[in-house]
C-alpha cells in the first residue's frame, strides 16, 4: 500500500465546488492542508468523471497528495489514481483489490458494529475505514443519523485500522472527532461551499493538530 495520511481528507462534490469547479477548490484546499483527496460524484457522466480523475492525478501526484475515487474501481484504475472509497453495497473491497494490487488505497465505510460485522471477510483488503456521519448533514441524502463522539469511539474500538470520521465536519467539530478517537476527519460543504476553501482547509488542519496535541501532549524533560 502507498502511504497516505488521513488528517485532513477533502472529498469533492461538484455541485458544492460551483463556478470555481473541482480541480480549483483542489489545488486550493491542498494548499491549505489537505492530505488526502477523493473524488466523489455520482451524477456526472462517465468521461466527465474520468478526464476531471485524470486531470486531479496531474496536480496531486507532484505533490505527494493520493487520489482516491469514490466507488468507481473502473475510473481509479484508469486514471490512474492512487485507490477507491467504497461503501457497504459498493464492489467488495477484497474485489477490487484484486484488481487494483497491492499498491492501492482502499478505503471502507463502516459507521456501526452491524456494518463492521457485514464487512469482516473482506477487511484484510482495506487500508482504512471512513466512519460517520458524525454529525447531520446535507450532503448526502442517504446518510443516516448523526453517531457523534460516541459512535466513532465504538468504531475505532472494534480494529486497528485507522479511521477518518466523516459528515458534519468542519473547523468547530473536527478536534472532537480527533479526540474522539479518529486518526483524521473528511470534510466536504465545509470545504467545497467555502469562500475560501484554502482558509477553511486551514481553520480544519489546525483543529486537528491542536486536539492531537492534547491527545498525545510532547513529553516535557525531566
Ligand atoms: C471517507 C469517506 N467515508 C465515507 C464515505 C461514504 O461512502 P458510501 O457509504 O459508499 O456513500 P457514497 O459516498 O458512495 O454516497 C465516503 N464517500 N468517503
Ligand atoms: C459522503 C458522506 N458519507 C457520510 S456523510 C457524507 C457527506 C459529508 O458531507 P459534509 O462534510 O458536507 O457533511
Ligand atoms: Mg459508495
Amino acid at each position: 500500500m502507498k502511504p497516505f495520511d488521513l488528517s485532513v481528507y477533502l472529498v469533492t462534490d461538484t455541485r458544492l465546488c460551483g463556478a470555481r469547479g473541482v480541480a480549483e477548490t483542489v489545488r486550493l484546499a491542498v494548499a491549505g492542508g489537505a492530505t488526502l483527496v477523493q473524488l466523489r460524484d455520482s451524477a456526472a457522466p462517465i468521461r466527465e468523471i474520468l478526464a476531471l480523475a485524470e486531470t486531479l492525478v496531474a496536480m496531486l501526484r507532484p505533490l505527494g497528495v493520493p487520489l482516491l475515487v469514490n466507488d468507481r474501481v473502473d475510473v481509479a484504475m484508469a486514471a490512474g489514481a492512487d485507490g477507491v472509497h467504497l461503501g457497504q453495497t459498493d464492489m467488495p473491497a477484497s474485489a477490487a483489490r484484486r484488481l487494483m494490487g497491492e499498491d492501492a488505497i482502499i478505503g471502507l465505510s463502516v459507521g456501526n458494529p452491524a456494518e463492521f460485522a457485514a464487512a469482516r471477510d473482506d477487511l484484510h483488503a482495506v487500508d482504512y475505514l471512513g466512519t460517520g456521519p458524525f454529525r447531520a448533514t446535507a450532503t448526502k441524502d442517504d446518510a443516516g443519523a448523526a453517531i457523534g463522539p460516541a459512535g466513532i469511539a465504538t468504531v475505532t474500538a472494534l480494529c486497528r485500522l485507522p479511521v477518518v470520521a466523516i459528515g458534519g465536519i468542519d473547523a468547530t467539530c473536527a478536534g472532537e472527532a480527533i479526540r474522539a478517537g479518529a486518526d483524521g476527519v473528511a470534510a466536504v460543504s465545509a470545504i467545497c461551499a467555502a469562500g475560501d476553501p484554502e482558509a477553511a482547509t486551514r481553520a480544519i488542519a489546525d483543529a486537528v493538530r491542536t486536539a492531537r496535541a492534547a491527545v498525545h501532549p510532547a513529553p516535557t524533560p525531566d
